[in-house]
């Protein structure tokens, strides 16, 4: 027997190379790997990024359960003109398949546009009091929402989302976001380290971190996760900021620095990527490969009680 010419055991070895790469890259493609982001968090928590979940088989595990999804979100004063886009567009990309109830808490009910839920979606409209001031506007979200699940959400769904109406849905968001107790990465500050987060810094608040501590800065325009753990958070919250305001002090960024203080303590089992809180003011960045939800551009002066 003749040996193989080597040109041909050349080629031979090149083809193996060639399946090889083409395994391999199907394959990463499958187990949604990325290199690129951080998806895991030191207490080993997912952070939800684009590439690190398969939809299809998630839903396949959710879908099942029938769980019904509250979603609240506050349009107080001039902020039931962003109701409309909230809406048209959650009800393109959030929970699509799963049952939803809208909880829209305003001050203005006539105001509520009406928009065309899918089959499985419900909207109730739950009265608020105006207020001359948008602090107290976003930091009194906490009781509300502690109050109304109390009233009726615990009753009425499994999960709960409460977000910010100043936003648009973009792109799936889906059962990859649910868990106990869930957070979201600001986008401003995803790349920053800690010395940089807006925590509250003074001691006399009891939203007050000190410099060598705190995970990550989360944005308060999300906070989600099982009804009962989302109700202790908000009990939590609104009686710390109520014991501030007993001793005037109003936290640098209202409940959202209450929000960050109780998430140190007690730590989020999932935290969402900023593709979930983006804002259309920002330029895309390379981690972020899908936006999901981003706050519109708005005119504060224009659209808050004050400045
Ligand atoms: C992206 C993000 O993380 N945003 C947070 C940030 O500023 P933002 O600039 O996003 O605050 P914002 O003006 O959107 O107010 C928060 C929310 O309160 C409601 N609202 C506010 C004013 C008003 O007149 N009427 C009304 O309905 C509305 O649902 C709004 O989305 O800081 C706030 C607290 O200081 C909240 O924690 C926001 O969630
Ligand atoms: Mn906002």
């Amino acid at each position: 027997m003749r040996f193989i010419k080597p040109y041909v055991l050349l080629f031979i070895v090149g083809i193996f190379f060639l399946l090889g790469y083409v395994y391999f890259s199907f394959f990463s493609e499958r187990l949604n790997r990325r290199t690129d982001v951080v998806s895991v968090t030191p207490w080993l928590a997912p952070i939800v990024w684009e590439g690190t979940f398969d939809p299809v088989l998630i839903d396949k595990i959710y879908k099942p359960m029938n769980l019904t999804i509250a979603t609240t979100v506050f349009a107080v004063g001039k902020y039931v003109r962003f109701l409309q886009d909230f809406l048209e567009t959650a009800e393109k990309h959030f929970m699509v398949g799963f049952h939803v109830r809208y909880y829209v808490f305003t001050d203005r009910p006539h105001d509520v546009p009406s928009v065309n839920l899918s089959q499985g979606r419900h909207l109730s409209v739950i009265q608020v009091p105006g207020s001359n001031r948008w602090q107290e506007i976003s930091a009194r979200r906490m009781e509300f929402i502690q109050t109304t699940i109390e009233r009726q959400i615990r009753r009425e769904a499994n999960y709960i989302f409460c977000l910010d109406v100043d936003s648009k849905f973009h792109a799936r968001w889906g059962s990859e976001s649910l868990g106990r107790l869930v957070a979201v990465i600001h986008p401003g500050y995803y790349e920053q380290s800690r010395d940089r987060f807006p925590y509250e810094r003074r001691l006399a608040s009891t939203a007050y971190i000190p410099m060598d501590e705190g995970d990550y800065y989360y944005g308060g325009a999300i906070i989600g996760g099982f009804v009962e753990d989302v109700y202790t958070l908000t009990k939590v919250c609104r009686t710390r900021f109520e014991e501030d305001a007993g001793n005037s002090i109003e936290a640098a960024w209202q409940e959202e620095s209450h929000l960050n203080r109780y998430l140190l303590d007690n730590k989020p089992s999932k935290v969402l990527s900023p593709e979930y809180l983006w804002q259309d003011i920002k330029a895309k960045t390379k981690q972020v490969k899908v936006i999901r939800f981003s706050a519109v551009i708005k005119n504060n002066a224009e659209v808050r009680p004050n400045v």
